[in-house]
């Protein structure tokens, strides 16, 4: 009521002001004497602020559109430390729910796995080059790689081969053990200086993968709208070279893979050009053989099994398909994309439509999944929370084969303890009260390895006093502690969908995501009879 009047005696007052000096025109009338040419000019700029104009409006009116639409999308962030399977179990829904348009990235990930391959093997040829002249063994390199128990790190042979190699056995000519052919094909020497363009190749795929680099961009959180740019970069922080030369990241977004797509088109549009990118592809398909030869040398196993690289057990390994994987018209299988590695960077939205196909839920066909891919490292976990005011279903992965690893970011920091720590703040956050909870007890497959190789669970978890040395019961184990952990953290009573997987079994990670859709369509349904 008080409003109303308040408005009405401001009308009034507006009214008499009106008949006291009309208000001026909009636009103001042209001055008489106005000349053609400045009539043309005045016209095109009316025109171009209509233009203009027009052109926010549409964004503005897109944006709500957007903004309407996201409401029914079904949202998921995926949580868990770096390299616990994030970006993978994202790949498997993509291929589950989006086979045709994952199909189409294929082109983007053969350049992610080129990259992953040559740099296991520049980062063999930087060890044999360090070895060899310095003769020692390197800590940071260790520190940077390996991620052995500290008990095995060294051989059983004691001293470093390589050491060993180049302290007694130089020949005051400068060579070695490690530069002798032994007559049986060539030397590790010759190998190095044949295989020395791949540092070259390296830098061509680097700069392909992050040609519109945009540092430090990330998508805003899901109640703001909108997913961003994204670049991919290999890393600059690290005091390690080993470290660096063993990792690449990317930024928020997904748009390296668009960088790859667009640099190939352009250079098919302008075939005299020669593409340095389908350089490098040559390349590493000459050097195949003896980058298969480099690594099936002798010489080289025993020299990294002393410095304590355990190449076969980090992430993007390659080398023992190297022949496949350089061959020219390699195409990647699923498998070789679920195993690339690129480290996330931020926080990544991917929008998943769900296609034709297979599955059985054709009523969802055009229906949006959007997934929050974040970085798992401990510096990126701030970046975490303003995605949690708008999510349907948390997906927490625990990689059950950390047990006897330690973060990259914190080499005092036990894996298995730092997901633990990790669950029990995420459990605990009232803004995901009322949030579907999945917990995915992931890398069975390197659990079961593990286990089956003699390494002692008990030995690392002194509280597992069941004792048998086994996938099933150390992964039950290791579910009744997250149960308890979620009880006890909670702000309320909520139910929570434990799952043990293997990201890259395709087979077994289909039925656990028809399961994960279920619990979450559920959970949408119960949420939507309550409001
Ligand atoms: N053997 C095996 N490898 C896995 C499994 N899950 C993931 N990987 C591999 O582990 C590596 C790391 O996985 P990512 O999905 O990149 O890890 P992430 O959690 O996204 O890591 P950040 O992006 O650093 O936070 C990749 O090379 C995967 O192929 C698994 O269950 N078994
Ligand atoms: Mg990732």
């Amino acid at each position: 009521m008080f409003g109303g009047r308040m408005r009405r005696r401001r009308t009034v007052s507006l009214t008499r002001e009106t008949q006291r000096s009309p208000p001026p025109a909009w636009p103001p009338p042209p001055p008489s004497s106005e000349t053609e040419e400045a009539r043309s000019e005045r016209h095109h700029k009316e025109r171009e602020a209509k233009r203009v104009n027009a052109a926010i409006e549409k964004q503005i009116e897109k944006a709500r559109e957007d903004k309407e639409k996201r409401k029914s999308h079904t949202k998921i962030l995926i949580l868990g430390q770096s390299e616990s399977g994030k970006s993978t179990i994202l790949k498997q829904f993509q291929l589950f729910y989006a086979p045709q348009a994952f199909r189409v990235e294929a082109e983007a990930w053969r350049a992610v796995i080129h990259l992953n391959l040559v740099r296991s093997i520049n980062l063999i040829l930087d060890i044999v080059a360090t070895t060899i002249t310095t003769g020692a063994p390197r800590e940071t390199m260790q520190s940077a790689l390996s991620i052995s128990p500290p008990s095995s790190r060294w051989g059983s042979g004691g001293a470093s081969v390589l050491s060993a190699a180049s302290s007694a056995g130089s020949d005051g000519h400068g060579r070695n053990a490690l530069n002798s052919s032994h007559g049986q094909g060539p030397s590790v020497k010759e190998l190095r200086m044949r295989l020395s363009p791949l540092k070259h190749v390296e830098s061509i795929l680097v700069k392909r993968l992050t040609a519109d680099d945009h540092s430090g961009s990330v998508p805003r959180p899901p109640s703001r709208g909108s997913s961003a740019s994204s670049t991919l970069t290999t890393e600059s922080t690290s005091s390690s070279q080993y470290a660096r030369a063993s990792e690449v990241i990317v930024r928020g977004g997904s748009g390296w893979k668009e960088l790859v797509r667009r640099g190939k088109q352009i250079m098919q549009g302008r075939e005299w050009q020669r593409d340095e990118f389908d350089d490098a592809r040559q390349i590493l398909h000459a050097c195949r053989e003896d980058v298969t030869a480099l690594w099936s040398s002798a010489e080289v196993q025993e020299g990294l099994r002393n410095e304590g690289v355990l190449l076969r057990n980090q992430s993007g390994f390659f080398l023992d398909d190297a022949m496949r994987v350089a061959a020219i018209d390699y195409e990647p299988s699923f498998r070789d994309i679920l195993k690339a590695r690129i480290q996330t960077m931020g926080v990544e939205e991917h929008e998943v439509v769900v296609e034709a196909g297979d599955h059985p839920f054709t009523g969802e066909v055009g229906s949006t999944w959007l997934f929050y891919d974040v970085g798992g490292s401990r510096h990126q976990r701030a970046a975490w929370a303003p995605f949690f005011d708008d999510v349907n279903a948390i997906i927490f992965l625990c990689p059950m084969s950390g047990f006897n690893e330690f973060l990259v970011e914190d080499r005092t920091m036990n894996r298995l303890l730092d997901s633990f720590t990790l669950w029990k703040t995420v459990c605990g956050s009232k803004v995901l009260a009322n949030v579907t909870f999945i917990l995915f007890l992931n890398k069975s497959d390197i659990l079961r390895a593990k286990l089956e190789a003699g390494q002692s669970f008990v030995k690392w978890v002194r509280s597992y006093k069941e004792g048998q040395n086994d996938v099933t019961h150390v992964s039950e184990y290791l579910k009744s502690k997250f149960i308890a952990i979620h009880k006890s953290s909670s702000p309320k009573k909520r139910p929570l969908h434990v799952h043990v997987t293997c990201a890259l079994d395709v087979e077994r990670m289909a039925k656990v995501i028809v399961s994960v859709r279920e619990v979450i369509i559920e959970a949408n349904l119960v949420e939507s009879t309550l409001l």
